[in-house]
């Protein structure tokens, strides 16, 4: 008999009569219709998904999810394993971007140790989950353990919870993991059915040399569980990490939820891949960022029908690229909700 999982449920829905009157209020505001462009939509899909024609974003939940990688033994990354571990405490004692940026924001930054390498001691600030010391090497077996990646993915649902219980009105999953550009690389090629050619890049900084050899290892990697590779879930057991299973989990929770999320670079949206093929109506819950600099990651918004937000070059992570999108979604319900109507102002609303 299989058992049903948690994200195998009738989602949220957005909420079609705030979005229609939010559509409505557009119409009405001080300005050609369709001159605010993608901030238009941004307003009305944001007052669907909060239920109220006037959305806003108050205090966004930022939850850093970390984990190290197995394959990093095949000379994947640009920098060793030590710098997840060594970032962890960056990100408590406010020294990372993502921590400057959490404090201009306003935002609360939950960061989250799903297992490094070398166990960690704790660390104030830091919820230490040790799901494994990183996952295992995929290039030989399979990263996580069934038991590994559904704890990993309940991780990210219970930041969800958290963030819910603290009020916050918009979730923001980063990562920090070295050598995750390869998973995430990896799970894009067996979940589109592409070459690693097209889903691999410098992440870090390799070379020319270094992203051949990357492309050559997760080719490998997916010809050894090529017959595992039918179901998203084992394609995330076998070539995912602890980090991007607690992503997929948190988005899925924010459909469960009730909650919009703003997705981050590269390894966040292959992690929105992986969730929406769990269960595609958790695609309506995601809000896209940025388009990094990492070549696959424009494939994979395509793949989504994604319309970032950004195109700054980013190659981070850390849910950088997100973060930095929140004061243009700020202020695109600013204009929404405080925009003066034609009638208030006395404007004619009427072309020529
Ligand atoms: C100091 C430092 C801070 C980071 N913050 C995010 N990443 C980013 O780089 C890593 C992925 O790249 P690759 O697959 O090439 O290892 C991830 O940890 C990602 O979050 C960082 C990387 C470094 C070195
Ligand atoms: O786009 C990303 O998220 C990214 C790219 C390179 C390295 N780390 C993260």
């Amino acid at each position: 008999m299989s058992t049903a999982f948690w994200w195998q449920q009738a989602f949220r829905q957005a909420d079609e009569q705030a979005a229609a009157a939010a559509r409505q209020r557009q119409t009405q505001l001080t300005k050609p219709a369709g001159s605010l462009g993608q901030l238009e939509q941004l307003a009305i899909t944001l007052a669907g998904l909060q239920g109220r024609e006037r959305p806003s974003i108050g205090q966004p939940w930022i939850a850093i999810f970390a984990g190290d990688h197995g394959v990093v033994e095949e000379g994947v990354s640009a920098f060793p394993q030590a710098v997840t571990g060594q970032m962890l405490h960056n990100f408590v004692n406010g020294g990372a971007a993502i921590s400057v940026l959490a404090r201009q924001l306003d935002a609360l930054l939950d960061v989250v140790d799903l297992g490094t390498a070398v166990p960690l001691p704790p660390l104030p600030g830091v919820r230490h989950l040790q799901v494994g010391a990183g996952t295992r090497n995929f290039a030989r077996e399979p990263a996580m353990s069934q038991a590994q990646c559904l704890q990993a993915l309940e991780a990210g649902r219970d930041s969800v919870r958290r963030a819910r219980a603290a009020g916050a009105e918009l979730f923001i999953g980063g990562e920090m993991g070295i050598g995750n550009t390869t998973a995430a690389a990896a799970l894009a090629c067996a979940l589109l059915g592409q070459p690693a050619d097209a889903l691999v890049g410098p992440g870090t900084g390799l070379d020319s040399a270094g992203v051949a050899h990357k492309a050559q290892v997760i080719e490998r990697a997916l010809v050894l569980h090529a017959a595992q590779l039918n179901d998203p879930l084992q394609v995330l057991r076998h070539l995912g990490g602890f980090e991007i299973a607690a992503l997929a989990g948190a988005y899925l929770a924010c459909a469960e939820q009730g909650l919009p999320a703003l997705v981050d670079g590269f390894i966040c949206t292959v992690a929105a891949l992986c969730t929406v093929r769990l269960n595609p109506a958790c695609r309506d819950w995601l809000l896209f960022a940025h388009c990094g600099a990492e070549p696959g990651h424009r494939l994979v918004l395509d793949a989504l029908q994604a319309e970032p937000l950004l195109q700054l070059g980013l190659r981070l992570g850390e849910g950088s690229g997100a973060a930095l999108a929140v004061p243009l979604l700020r202020l695109a319900c600013a204009l929404h909700n405080e925009m003066a109507t034609f009638a208030e102002a006395a404007v004619s609303d009427r072309p020529v």
